[in-house]
């Protein structure tokens, strides 16, 4: 059999027509990229953001076209809308978000409107048969350390013996192949049905967009897609038997969050926050969220909560220490625990070292340790312990 290649897929996606205007795809430059990796091929397909929700046909329409290509199993388009140069962030749910430059921290996605359902909600809840839990790490606002925070938690878990899985429900700004050390990583083909092999890092399978677009690459995604390409990463990964799969969520309170916890099962969410006031007044709107959904809050996280000089071992609080652990207790959840501000998570983080991994007993990992640990006995607490048959979880949905 021979092998696809870019010239065999550009010439199957030439035969797909945008209805809108009788021209092909390939004419009009909407295919944004293609991703060879052995006999699988991942297509991506620019689109007007506008037309977003109704091109699911077209999408499919292409992905029938690439799988009937010579030498070709699995196949699968994703559409994307990318910001036009100077044009203004789009109403729900992406902002530009290029992980190493330009970062976009402190943007705030719009919250959805009470008895507003996401698109797509409607569909069926989507199934993880081998996964026991699933633990949604989130925050008010982006840079608070939510990415950094999921890792070592996941490294944590998976230290403590649990089979463990990491996925990257950032699509906006991906940062868990860099974070874990994988930049250069891609999924392989499974023996399963259409599935891809997330790459694994430190005994955890991740799994992440930015595995199959490039990472310097601003993309926006509007709701649904980015609902839609998340649900590809959760369905066409195999996890394999996981324990837990920690998932880092884009930061806000959009669309895709709402989304993600009515089509998930998802077993208990996370709140990472900076002590800042504007931070926690963010980490009490993703907190209301998730009540709106019925995922049970397992608590909130302070990040950078105090700097302890290494030399001297003088404590500064930077910001106004222990504003979490108070809003947890006005808000009723469990306050999981503190992690300092330092420059060894900074590096770890940056260079794809968790510091788990470099420091698995110094003050810093036991901060993680004790916040997993935690985790761990409330995820026992929602699912039975690890022997117990799984409990159905699916959230009931309910808008006030
Ligand atoms: N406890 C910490 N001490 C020092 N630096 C930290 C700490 N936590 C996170 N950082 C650093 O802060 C920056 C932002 O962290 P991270 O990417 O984890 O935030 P995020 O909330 O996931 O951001 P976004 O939501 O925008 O993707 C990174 O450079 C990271 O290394």
């Amino acid at each position: 059999m021979t092998s696809p290649n870019r010239e065999r897929i550009t010439e199957a996606l030439s035969t797909v027509i945008d209805p809108a205007d009788g021209k092909t795809i390939v004419e009009k430059g909407m295919v944004q990229g293609i991703d060879i990796h052995d006999e699988t091929v991942n297509v991506m397909i620019a689109v007007d953001p506008e037309r977003g929700a109704s091109l699911e046909d077209l999408r499919l329409a292409a992905e029938r076209a690439v799988a009937n290509v010579n030498g070709v199993t699995t196949a699968r388009v994703a559409l994307t809308a990318e910001r036009a140069k100077g044009a203004s962030a789009p109403a729900q749910g992406g902002h530009s978000h290029p992980h190493s430059h330009g970062h976009t921290h402190g943007a705030e996605r719009p919250a959805p409107q009470a008895g507003q359902r996401p698109q797509g909600a409607a569909q069926k809840p989507l199934e993880l048969p081998t996964v026991r839990s699933i633990i949604t790490v989130a925050s008010g606002k982006g840079g608070v350390g939510k990415s950094t925070t999921s890792v070592n938690l996941a490294l944590s878990l998976a230290a403590k013996g649990l089979k463990v899985g990491l996925l990257d429900a950032d699509i906006y700004g991906p940062s868990l192949p860099r974070m874990m050390g994988l930049r250069d990583a891609k999924p392989t083909h499974s023996d399963k049905e259409g599935k891809m092999v997330p790459p694994s890092a430190f005994g955890i399978r991740i799994m992440s967009i930015g595995f199959l677009v490039d990472e310097e690459q601003p993309v926006i995604w509007r709701g649904p897609m980015a609902m839609g390409a998340l649900e590809q990463l959760l369905r066409d990964s195999d996890w394999g038997e996981l324990d837990v799969l920690v998932v880092d969520m884009p930061p806000g309170t959009g669309d895709i969050q709402l989304s993600m916890a009515q089509r998930v099962p998802v077993t208990g969410a996370v709140i990472v926050s900076t002590p800042q006031d504007i931070a926690l007044l963010d980490a009490r709107k993703g907190l209301n969220m998730f009540r709106k959904v019925n995922v049970p809050v397992m608590g909130l996280i302070e990040n950078m909560s105090y700097y302890k000089c290494p030399e001297c071992g003088h404590i500064d609080h930077v910001f106004d220490h222990g504003g979490a652990r108070k809003a947890a207790d006005e808000l009723g959840v469990p306050f999981l625990g503190e992690i300092p501000l330092d420059l060894k998570i900074r590096l770890g983080a940056d260079e794809g070292k968790p510091i788990i991994h470099t420091d698995p007993d110094g003050e810093h990992s036991r901060a993680y340790t004790a916040i997993a640990d935690k985790i761990a006995a409330a995820i026992d607490e929602r699912v039975g312990p690890k022997s117990a048959p799984k409990k159905s979880l699916f959230p009931k949905i309910s808008f006030r």
